[in-house]
């Protein structure tokens, strides 16, 4: 994504309203339903869209590797088979920087990309240097996808230039890999700061606005995605150029994978339900996702444990 120039007028006098937002928020899963076939159709779609993650303390590259395995082959056979599915994988797996190169060789020749966190995730409390040289070593392992995250003092303090500076220098430190600018959503304190720093991101030049590390004390919700969808489509209208979505943190059921597809088709139309403009961050969904699915085509529910992801 090129970006724009840095333009505090797209957002400085944006105001969000909460209460109009929390109200929309809890109507779009309540106006609409999506009956049982094609609940089984959004739903391989959704894997489709899923970052597979793993990004914990104690990840080791066995654990990669399984991982990988899923990210290959995200449903049984069976499933597959009854579904009227011949192929399917996820959106991405997304790892620490070190973890990159094992995902990389595990995933050969199977198209699915290695996604890797950078920019001292998930605080960003480094010297942005190290942070630039994070992103190379990620890009030189293999990563062809980069989630950074800011700095959230720039936000909080309303020091947007600086935060324009800081992610269009990581945009240029990714080269030809896809950025995702993760805003630390639940540290922002309140819906103008996720809508302006929406934007100074999307003029920055990310590829993706992402809601979260997973590590805050709030991850993804409804109204704070609703508010974001609703910066790309002022993007949009502003530069003619289109910018992706990743609500991440906290989503863990085939029940939220709905919620936000139909918050992602209502807002922005299905376009966006595409894995090159919408990804879920998500380390244990696709479990409940199978889970659904082979309750849909055995009738029969099977337990949660029979569902790992590494
Ligand atoms: O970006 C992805 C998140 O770290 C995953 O969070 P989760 O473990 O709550 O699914």
């Amino acid at each position: 994504m090129t970006g724009t120039r840095f333009d505090p007028s797209w957002f400085e006098a944006h105001h969000v309203n909460l209460s109009a937002t929390e109200r929309r928020a809890a109507t779009l899963t309540t106006r609409r339903t999506v009956k049982k076939d094609w609940q089984a159709a959004w739903l391989a779609q959704a894997i489709t869209c899923i970052d597979l993650t793993t990004l914990a303390g104690d990840d080791t590259p066995s654990r990669v590797q399984r991982l990988c395995a899923k990210a290959r082959q995200p449903l049984r056979d069976d499933i597959m088979a009854a579904l009227g599915l011949d192929a399917l994988r996820v959106g991405a797996v997304c790892v620490y920087p070190t973890m990159v190169a094992h995902a990389v060789k595990a995933l050969e020749g199977s198209g699915v990309p290695v996604a890797s966190v950078a920019t001292g995730f998930p605080a960003g409390l480094m010297p942005l240097s190290l942070r630039l040289a994070e992103i190379n070593y990620a890009v030189d392992q293999g990563a062809s996808e980069v989630d950074i995250v800011i700095t959230r003092e720039y936000a909080l303090t309303g020091q947007w230039s600086k935060l324009y500076d800081e992610i269009a220098a990581m945009r240029e430190a990714c080269g030809p890999a896809h950025m995702k600018a993760i805003l630390a959503t639940g540290d922002l304190q309140t819906l103008g700061n996720v809508y302006k720093a929406s934007m100074v991101a999307m003029q920055a030049g990310s590829d993706f606005i992402k809601t979260s590390t997973g590590k805050e004390g709030l991850n993804a919700t409804l109204p704070v995605s609703l508010t974001m969808v609703r910066a790309l489509r002022d993007f949009r209208e502003k530069s003619g150029q289109i910018v992706g979505f990743k609500p991440a943190g906290g989503i863990k059921s085939a029940k939220d994978a709905i919620a936000w597809l139909i918050l992602m088709k209502e807002e922005l139309g299905t376009r966006w339900t595409r894995n090159d403009l919408f990804r879920f961050g998500a380390s244990s969904m696709l479990g409940d996702i199978e889970r659904q699915l082979e309750h849909h085509v055995t009738g029969r529910y099977s337990a949660a444990n029979r569902h790992a992801m590494a």
